[in-house]
């Protein structure tokens, strides 16, 4: 039970009250940010001393610059909450950590991801946790608008008798938010999360975590605010090691990229798969179908056999010209150096030295059995000597060496894939059990870019491949690497003899090695002399293992994908968010189980969210419709609130079509509601619409197709053609359902040709 007051009812010295602690808490950010700003400027001031000296001196600006950041991501919204607790006690929560300048322990604001904050989010009436009185306060910069009170003590509120409106933490500040007109950035939640989002937020930090929700159940929300968390509670490991979030596309990072750091946070590197192989970036978009066949899980053993295909065993014998005399290599000579170079289990481009070796020696063979023969027929008459000389001599002749470049080349990642794209011959090698036509798909020309379902690829090009790693400090990167690795190896093994499993058990009680200790740390800390942030030394080098990774729209990644995920992140600390009903790519997952299970078996958690904040219970119930039909064995959110308007469907001729969405358009920017407008549309349309809509306010009006929509919202959405929509991917109806939830609001839908089945029912207007 909740009670709710305004400004108005709320005696005037309780405001004055309020007022003055937040003038407080400013006075002393203001105070925080003038000495951050003095520390920095006298490290930047100093100069001169040991190397040492200078690396730290570095350090300080960049910390104190994080610091200054920080600090004036929280002007806004600094101090959102209180709690009153039965013992008397009271704390103020707020986007950081205050405390009052002459005593460190007095807590002046409570940063909303402390333990003692929690229970703002998770106290109700039935179970308060120690708290009497939640408080919400709305202030307009620094100054007070309102308070809002929830008064959670069972007596208090039994005796105020009001009108029961449980469930939800903090109502109004809820729907005051969920409300607000949409401004092409997401907002944080700090001030509302709701008690099934905090479960997952809080959630420990070794879980491999699946946070299934139905659209608009706040799960992109959750999963930032997840990230901030863990920041804030695992600052040690995670900053040395950072924390990774791959989202679907780059409209969608650009949505989320400013929340963490209005979350005070930094050290996070966002990313879509398409930038997940440092050096390339991968623009070029596919046919659906050749995404799919480069996403199978089976695109490994290809790749692997694409490799295994450039140790090449000739089919003749060949004629070499070396300084030694003329010599014959023969396919058997090269059949046996290219095992035992096989038989060392090293990369490609590591092992290559090994069959240089191998070949010499083969050579090195047929020299000696040429000049060393006995002529009696007894043993050949070369010393040891000898021979070691003859291979010292062959290892240095460039016939040798251009032999062994033909036969086992050093290859990089792009160029063996690239080869392997571009080539009818190779492609049939390396996968046989691939058809003509599919194979004749896959094909494009050569040095044509890659696309986001390459970057697994080549990923897996690398693993296979090696990197000959010749840079500076190189030795020291491969012992690291081994450390690492070696360290990894060691925390698995402890993992998967934990006596716990996670699914049984949501908080053990028994702490697991890998509770206490991560790789990074069991193996020393990450390098320390490079000044840069984790997020930075973790986007140029392939082989960073994060400390977490948090995947948003997991449900598009294909098996490709997550064979690349999952070496980026050893220790399955992850947090997989998505929904299976929203499958778009034809690769995507229908199943967790099915997508995880090789990585994980079973041990991995669900978390389920099962309240929309975005969509409308009038817009819900239409897709409610769609998703009975798409996964019958799936239910919808619960919407938050009902918004008063009837979604609408109108039928235009074709020839109209486009006109008749340029002035719906129009219409929506003139009315009352402020906010964006979303034109949702099949790739088929693309053209006829862009040019109709060219012209009105870009800054309000996104026209897109159904996959760049996917994880964004808008005031209005306006749906063209659904079923041409449905028509054009064998995942259609899963894209009508995302489409459908895109709508904060308003929801219109504008069509020449009949509407799928499951929008029948939307109200018919003429114009
Ligand atoms: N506790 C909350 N308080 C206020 N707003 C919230 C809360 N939870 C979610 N929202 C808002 O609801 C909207 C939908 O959230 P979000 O985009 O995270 O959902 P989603 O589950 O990722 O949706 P989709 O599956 O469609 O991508 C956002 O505007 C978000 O800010």
């Amino acid at each position: 039970m909740s009670s709710t007051s305004s400004l108005r009812s709320v005696a005037a010295s309780e405001l004055a009250a309020e007022q003055a602690h937040l003038d407080r808490l400013y006075a002393r950010l203001d105070q925080l940010r003038v000495t951050a700003a003095r520390r920095r400027d006298e490290a930047l001031r100093e100069s001169g001393g040991t190397p040492q000296a200078r690396t730290e001196r570095e350090s300080r600006v960049v910390a104190q610059g994080e610091t200054l950041n920080e600090l004036s991501a929280v002007e806004d919204g600094l101090c959102f909450g209180r709690l009153d607790l039965l013992d008397g006690g009271r704390r103020h929560i707020g986007r950081i950590g205050i405390s009052a300048e002459d005593d460190p322990a007095d807590q002046l604001l409570m940063d909303w991801r402390a333990p003692a904050a929690r229970p703002f989010y998770l106290a109700t009436a039935a179970s308060p946790q120690g708290v009497r009185r939640r408080r919400h306060l709305r202030a307009s910069g620094r100054t007070l608008l309102a308070i809002d009170d929830e008064v959670l003590d069972l007596d208090t509120a039994r005796q105020s008798q009001h009108a029961g409106r449980d469930g939800l933490v903090g109502e109004a500040a809820l729907l005051a938010a969920v409300s607000a007109p949409r401004t092409g950035r997401m907002r944080d939640i700090v001030e509302t999360i709701q008690a099934e989002q905090d479960e997952v937020i809080r959630a420990p930090l070794t879980a491999t975590m699946v946070v299934q929700g139905g659209p608009g159940t706040g799960k992109t929300a959750v999963a930032l605010h997840r990230a901030a968390y863990l920041l804030y509670t695992y600052r040690r490991e995670l900053s040395t090691r950072g924390v990774l979030i791959l989202g679907p596309n780059p409209t969608f990072l650009r949505y989320i990229s400013h929340v963490l750091p209005s979350l005070a946070e930094t050290g996070v590197l966002l990313r879509t798969m398409a930038d997940m192989f440092p050096g390339v970036h991968a623009g070029d978009i596919e046919h659906p179908e050749v995404a799919q066949l480069k996403g199978q899980a089976t695109m490994a053993g290809v790749i692997a056999a694409a490799v295994r295909d450039r140790q090449r065993i000739p089919d003749a014998a060949v004629a070499l010209d070396t300084d030694a005399g003329p010599l014959t290599l023969t396919p058997d000579m090269v059949a046996r150096a290219v095992a035992r170079a096989r038989a060392i289990n090293q990369p490609h481009n590591l092992a290559r030295d090994r069959f240089g070796l191998e070949l010499t020696h083969e050579l090195a063979d047929q020299v000696a059995e040429q000049i060393g023969a006995d002529p009696l027929g007894g043993e050949n008459l070369l010393a040891d000597a000898d021979r070691a000389e003859i291979r010292r001599e062959l290892r240095a002749d460039p016939v040798v060496h251009g032999t062994v470049d033909e036969l086992w080349p050093t290859l990089t990642p792009q160029r063996l894939v690239d080869d392997l794209l571009s080539d009818r011959d190779r492609l049939a090698v390396a996968a046989p059990d691939l058809d003509e036509r599919q194979r004749a798909l896959m094909l494009r020309p050569a040095g044509a870019g890659f696309t986001p379902a390459d970057v697994p690829l080549l990923d897996e090009a690398a693993e296979l491949l090696g990197v000959i790693d010749r840079g500076p400090n190189a030795a020291a990167r491969r012992a690291r690497r081994r450390e690492i690795a070696y360290a990894e190896g060691a925390l698995e093994i402890a993992r998967g003899s934990a006596s716990i499993d996670i699914e049984d058990d949501d908080e053990p009680e028994i702490l697991a090695v890998t509770d206490l200790l991560d790789a990074g740390r069991l193996a020393g800390r990450q390098v320390t002399r490079d000044r840069r942030t984790a997020a930075e030394r973790a986007a140029a080098d392939r082989q960073w293992a994060f400390g977490h990774v948090i995947i948003d729209e997991a449900q598009e990644l294909t098996a490709m994908d997550w064979r690349l995920l999952m070496r980026r992140s050893p220790n399955r600390s992850m947090t997989i968010v998505g929904d299976v009903a929203q499958t778009g790519a034809r690769a995507g997952a229908t199943s967790w189980q099915d997508a995880l299970g090789p990585y994980v078996a079973r041990r991995w958690r669900l978390a389920e969210l099962t309240v929309s904040y975005r969509t409308p219970a009038e817009i819900m119930d239409v897709a409610r419709r769609v998703l009975a039909e798409v996964a019958p064995d799936l239910a919808t959110p619960t919407a938050v609130r009902a918004s008063g308007v009837r979604p609408w469907r109108r039928q235009v001729e074709p020839s109209e079509l486009a006109a008749a969405v340029a002035d719906e358009v129009r219409a929506e920017l003139a009315g009352s509601g402020a906010g964006l407008v979303g034109v949702l549309i099949p790739e088929a349309n693309r053209l006829a619409l862009t040019q109709a809509l060219a012209g009105l306010d870009a800054e309000r009006v996104s026209v897109l197709a159904v996959a760049e929509a996917k994880g964004l919202e808008f005031d209005a959405v306006l749906l063209v053609e659904p079923a041409a929509m449905v028509a054009e991917s064998p995942r259609g109806g899963s894209d009508l359902y995302v489409a459908l939830t895109r709508s904060t609001s308003r929801l219109g839908v504008l069509h020449s040709v009949p509407v799928p089945p499951a929008l029948d029912g939307l109200a018919a207007v003429t114009s």
